[in-house]
């Protein structure tokens, strides 16, 4: 399929239509004078897995910086269909800070965990941040690093972790806030075949157990391939979309 404004319609996923819980509608985004986004309409279908693949510098992390409102676009919306709708292109810089503390979750490549924390005050951040008292915090976030195979590993720090310990770590932070969308960056971009399996294995079992959508950036056909939909990108268009096989 190719189109310049690709719009998931039911026909293209009939067995797996679900709400949108993000809809993107004209995105256009400039770095200097290069267009970078080129008026991008998607949605983001609350619960499922979504990769986002393209060759290099055909703007996949723009998108996603853009949908995560880290990112203000130059034009177009990004609607979060939570309980009342969220123009999140149109909020300002701190109202965009506490939504990715609150509602959405972000997992990066490495490089994200604060070296002088452990592994549980890492994973506790965004609920510090949102005011948790740092007791209960600390339990919910150990709770999560606990689901995620890190049992025992809580008082670590990120330089006593293996490179998949840490992406884990990563993702407990990302889960601990139960986020209606994860968005995660080439989250295993850094890490050898089989631990990058695993820790997509654990990203996406943890999205589905909260129902939350994800968001993945990836150049690995085998981590797209285990999404719901691929979206392809190609110099700032969406020019195709498939289903993937979900698993
Ligand atoms: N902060 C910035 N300032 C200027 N140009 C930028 C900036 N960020 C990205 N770009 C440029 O915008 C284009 C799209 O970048 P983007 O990172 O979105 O692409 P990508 O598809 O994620 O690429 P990659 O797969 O290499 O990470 C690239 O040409 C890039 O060089």
């Amino acid at each position: 399929m190719t189109s310049t404004h690709f719009h998931p319609h039911p026909s293209t996923a009939p067995h797996r239509a679900s709400r949108a819980v993000l809809q993107a509608r004209g995105l256009r985004h400039a770095y200097a004078d290069r267009l970078v986004l080129h008026g991008i309409d998607c949605d983001i279908p609350a619960g499922q897995a979504i990769a986002l693949m393209g060759p290099s510098g055909s703007g996949k992390t723009t998108l996603l910086h853009a949908l995560a409102g880290i990112l203000q676009a130059d034009a177009g919306s990004v609607t979060y269909l939570a309980d009342r709708p969220v123009e999140v292109n149109r909020l300002g810089t701190e109202a965009r800070a506490a939504l990715r503390r609150k509602d959405f979750g972000l997992v990066f490549q490495s490089g994200q965990l604060l070296g002088e924390l452990t592994a549980v005050e890492n994973a506790a951040l965004p609920l510090l941040l949102a005011g948790v008292a740092p007791r209960q915090a600390e339990a919910q976030a150990a709770a999560v690093l606990g689901s995620l195979g890190l049992g025992g590993l809580e008082q670590r720090r990120p330089g006593e972790l293996s490179g998949g310990q840490q992406q884990r770590v990563a993702i407990a932070r990302a889960l601990t806030p139960r986020p209606a969308v994860i968005f995660a960056d080439e989250p295993t971009g850094a890490l050898d075949r089989r631990t990058g399996h695993e820790v997509m294995t654990v990203l996406r079992d943890a999205h589905r157990q909260i129902g939350a959508a994800l968001v993945l950036v990836t150049h690995d056909p085998e981590m797209s391939a285990r999404c719901d939909q691929v979206l392809h990108l190609r110099d700032g268009r969406i020019v195709g979309a498939e289903l993937g096989a979900g698993r």
